[in-house]
């Protein structure tokens, strides 16, 4: 099957590249005057890291083999100061390059450290769960996670290019692939109803990389980022509307240690915030968010103790102004609205309707 490609617009426009066989490709979104790729994937992912590097090594360049910690525990200061310090060693230079290969932790991390080493290098993104692919390694927002919250220090660096390989889907547990259909729910949610459609038809399919609609899917929700991030790179304002559920489920991230799936965690936030929406009298959407976040095997709910831990985590939250706390909530389907400063009484009611 031929491959797609996406561009993403803005200042440093690149393409979104979805296929099989794609990795090829990956020499030709190189800038000119590369001599060393360094390339960051998960330690223990066989995989695709082996044809990205063959295919760099047969163009002439000089591959560095860095392995970092798997998931999000490789989302640390700590591991991207050893990253650092390799970089110096290999002698990456600002015309050089890196390349992340892996899941959104590993794409999160590889963007920031190209985007601090020499105050920004080069990188190309390889993402190989769902979910990195219809949302973390693409749009330019990379980062990692301090003791006091999940994704505090970043910085905004649009890669290269980003190459999709959807075999790669294949040997993805159940699991971690279901939760990278949050991700494109939420892109249903805020802009793209067609996707709901999609799931709402048959969602065992859904849940299959081989399913009917799979590419579709994929290709939709990449549409969605990327007509967002090219408009708005930065969070100015449009941008935050990615940003739907993710007040909470970053919040129940910390609270779990990071144990839980990133997209579980934003399944349980978008029924927050569909909660929000609803008390404040804007769309009622809970039903339609319970049922087909449901019906893919995403969580619904919440510990009910939880919620001073959660409450006080919010306050971090990067949408926050002073303050005031801020929700991306749903005016109607696919028409994202603001809640900005809401009463205690109503977070507190919202969390009573998730709460298990
Ligand atoms: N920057 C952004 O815009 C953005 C957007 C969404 C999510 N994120 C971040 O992405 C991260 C979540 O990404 P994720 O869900 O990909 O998690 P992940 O990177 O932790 O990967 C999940 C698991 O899948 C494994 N894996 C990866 N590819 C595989 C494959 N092809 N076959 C078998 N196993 C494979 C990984 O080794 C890991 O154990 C979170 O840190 C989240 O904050 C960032
Ligand atoms: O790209 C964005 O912008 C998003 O908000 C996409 C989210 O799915 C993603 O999880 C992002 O990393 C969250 O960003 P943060 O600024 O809230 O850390
Ligand atoms: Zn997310």
């Amino acid at each position: 099957m031929t491959a797609t490609r996406i561009r993403v617009g803005g200042d440093s426009p690149y393409d979104v590249v979805i296929g099989t066989g794609v990795p090829a490709e990956l020499p030709t979104l190189l800038k000119p005057g590369v001599r060393t790729v360094a390339v960051i994937r998960p330690e223990t992912l066989p995989g695709l890291a082996g044809p990205v590097a063959a295919a760099l090594s047969e163009a002439g360049y000089e591959v560095v083999d860095l392995p970092v910690p798997d998931g999000e525990q490789a989302k640390s200061v700590e591991v991207a100061a050893g990253l650092w310090s390799a970089l110096g060693r290999h002698g990456v230079t600002r015309s050089d390059a890196v390349v992340g290969v892996g899941g959104g932790a590993t794409t999160d991390l590889a963007g920031f450290v190209a985007g601090t080493w020499l105050r920004g290098v080069q990188v190309v993104l390889v993402p190989t769960t769902l979910l990195a692919m219809v949302d973390a390694a693409v749009g330019g927002k990379n980062g990692i996670d301090t003791p006091e919250g999940k994704n505090l220090v970043g910085t905004f660096l649009p890669p290269a290019g980003v190459l999709c390989e959807l075999s790669t889907l294949d040997t993805m547990p159940r699991r971690d692939y279901v939760a990278g259909l949050a991700e494109i729910i939420k892109g249903g949610f805020i802009a793209d109803p067609r996707i709901l459609t999609l799931i709402e038809s048959d969602p065992e399919a859904a849940t299959r990389p081989s399913g009917p609609h799979t590419r579709e899917l994929i290709e939709r929700k990449i549409q969605v980022k990327a007509d967002v991030v090219g408009a708005d790179l930065r969070e100015a304002g449009l941008r935050e509307i990615l940003n739907y559920g993710h007040t909470l489920a970053h919040a129940i991230e910390r609270d779990e240690h990071y144990g839980i799936r990133h997209g579980e965690a934003v399944a349980i936030g978008m029924v927050y915030a569909a909660e929000l929406s609803r008390l404040s009298g804007r769309a009622d959407l809970v039903g339609r968010t319970r049922s087909i976040l449901t019906s893919v095997g995403l969580p619904i709910s919440y510990r009910a103790d939880a919620w001073p831990r959660l409450r006080d985590h919010m306050r971090l939250d990067k949408k926050n102004r002073g303050a005031k706390q801020r929700f991306v909530v749903l005016d109607d389907l696919a028409k994202p609205g603001r809640l900005e400063g809401p009463a205690e009484e109503l977070l507190e009611a919202a969390y009573k309707e998730i709460s298990a």
